[in-house]
C-alpha cells in the first residue's frame, strides 16, 4: 500500500511546487497591474474582468474537478492577487456567520477586510461614507420576494450596483444541546421564520416564534440560553457552538437569496450583464402599459419587475426593473433613453456582470 502511495505523493509534491511557482508568477504580474493602475488612479477591483476569468475557467475546465470547485479556487487566487494591489473593505449585514457574509466571500474571495453592520441602513451608510469600499445587501429571496428595505434605500443612495451574487439559503434549527427539550422560543430573522413556516407549523406549532435582527444574532442568543432555538445557517451554528436539531428546514429546497454589491465603481461590460433601474410613471391612463414598450421595441429582455409604494400618501409606485445587458450596449442605451422620456422619475442603479 505505502509503496504504491509513495510515487503518487511524489507526483503531487512536484505538481504543488509547480502550482506554487505559477501562483508566485501570477502575484508578481498582479503587482505590476497594481503599479499601472496607481499611475492612472484606476480602480483596483474589476468585477467584469474577474467574472470573465471565472466564466473562462468553467468553460476550459478539463475535469475531474467540478466547475464550481475550480471557480472557488480561482476566486480566491484572484482575491489574493487583488490584495497585493489593495485589500478591499466590504460592509455587510452582520454579525459574522450570516448569509450576507457568505455572499461577500462568494463575490470577493477571502483576502479582504470585512465590516459587519447592524442593519441594511448601516451597510448603505458605511459604503456611502467610504468607510467600506463596497457593501453587500440582500435584494430578493426566491420564496419570500423582495427585501423592501433594500429597495427603498436604493432610491436615494449615492452608491451604484457593481455586482450581484446569488447563493443557496439552507436553514437549520439549532440549539445549545442539539435537542428541543425545554425550548420555548424559536428565534430568527423574520425572513427566515417566513421561509420555514410550513415546517415549523408541522413540527413545532406551539413554540413561540421571535423575529430578531439577524439569524446570526439568533444563533448568539441560542448559544447563551438553552430555552432558545435558532434558525440559521450551519456555518453560523458552528461558529457559535450550536448543535443541529434538524438541517434543511426551509420550505423550498431550492431557496436562494440574491444580493447586490454596492459601491462607487462603474463596472464595464463583461459580455453577460444585468442592468437595474427604478422608475415612476405619471399618474395617467395607460402609463404603466406604455412604460415598458421601449424594452420590447429594442429587443431588451426584462428579468425582474417589482413595485413599491412611493409612500407619499397617494397610490403611486416606484417600479424596480432588471434587464439583460449593459448601459453601454447600444440596444439597452436606446431603450433606456426612451424609457426616461416616458418616466416621471428615472434612475439607473447600475450595470454589472450576471451572477455565476
Ligand atoms: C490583476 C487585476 O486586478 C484585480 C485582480 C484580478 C486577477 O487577479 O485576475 C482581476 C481583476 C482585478 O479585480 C486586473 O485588473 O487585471
Amino acid at each position: 500500500m505505502t509503496d504504491k502511495l509513495k510515487p503518487l505523493r511524489e507526483r503531487i509534491d512536484s505538481i504543488d511546487a509547480q502550482i506554487l511557482d505559477l501562483l508566485s508568477q501570477r502575484g508578481r504580474v498582479a503587482q505590476e497591474v497594481g503599479h499601472v493602475k496607481a499611475e492612472t488612479n484606476a480602480p483596483v477591483f474589476r468585477p467584469e474582468r474577474e467574472a470573465q476569468i471565472l466564466r473562462r475557467v468553467a468553460e476550459r475546465n478539463p475535469g475531474p474537478l467540478k466547475d464550481r470547485d475550480v471557480q472557488t479556487i480561482f476566486r480566491d487566487i484572484m482575491s489574493a492577487c487583488r490584495a497585493l494591489e489593495k485589500r478591499v473593505t466590504v460592509a455587510y449585514l452582520g454579525p459574522s456567520g450570516t448569509f450576507s457574509e457568505q455572499a461577500v466571500f462568494q463575490q470577493f474571495g477571502t483576502a479582504i477586510e470585512t465590516l459587519p453592520c447592524v442593519s441594511i441602513d448601516e451597510v448603505f451608510r458605511a459604503t456611502e461614507a467610504g468607510t467600506a469600499d463596497f457593501g453587500v445587501v440582500p435584494v430578493e429571496n426566491s420564496s419570500e420576494g423582495a427585501i423592501n428595505r433594500t429597495l427603498d434605500l436604493m432610491l436615494g443612495t449615492t452608491t451604484i450596483i457593481s455586482g450581484e451574487v446569488s447563493i443557496p439559503v439552507h436553514h437549520s434549527l439549532m440549539t445549545k444541546t442539539g435537542s428541543m427539550d425545554g425550548v420555548k422560543v424559536v428565534a430568527a430573522h423574520s425572513q427566515a421564520l417566513a421561509q420555514c413556516q410550513v415546517w415549523l407549523n408541522l413540527h413545532h406549532p406551539n413554540v413561540e416564534r421571535r423575529a430578531v435582527a439577524s439569524n446570526a444574532e439568533a444563533a448568539v442568543m441560542a448559544s447563551q440560553d438553552p430555552t432558545i432555538a435558532a434558525i440559521a445557517s450551519e456555518m453560523a451554528g458552528e461558529q457559535y457552538g450550536l448543535g443541529v436539531v434538524q438541517a434543511h428546514i426551509q420550505d423550498d429546497p431550492h431557496n436562494r437569496t440574491r444580493f447586490a454589491v454596492i459601491g462607487h465603481l462603474h463596472t464595464n461590460p463583461s459580455g453577460k450583464d444585468h442592468t437595474s433601474i427604478v422608475l415612476a410613471v405619471p399618474n395617467k391612463a395607460g402609463a404603466v402599459y406604455n412604460l415598458l414598450a421601449p424594452l420590447a421595441k429594442h429587443g431588451v429582455s426584462m428579468t425582474r419587475f417589482e413595485s413599491r409604494p412611493a409612500r407619499i400618501g397617494t397610490w403611486e409606485y416606484y417600479f424596480y426593473v432588471d434587464i439583460q445587458g449593459h448601459v453601454m450596449d447600444e440596444a439597452v442605451a436606446r431603450a433606456l433613453d426612451e424609457l426616461k422620456d416616458n418616466a416621471a422619475f428615472f434612475k439607473v442603479l447600475g450595470s454589472y456582470p450576471q451572477s455565476l
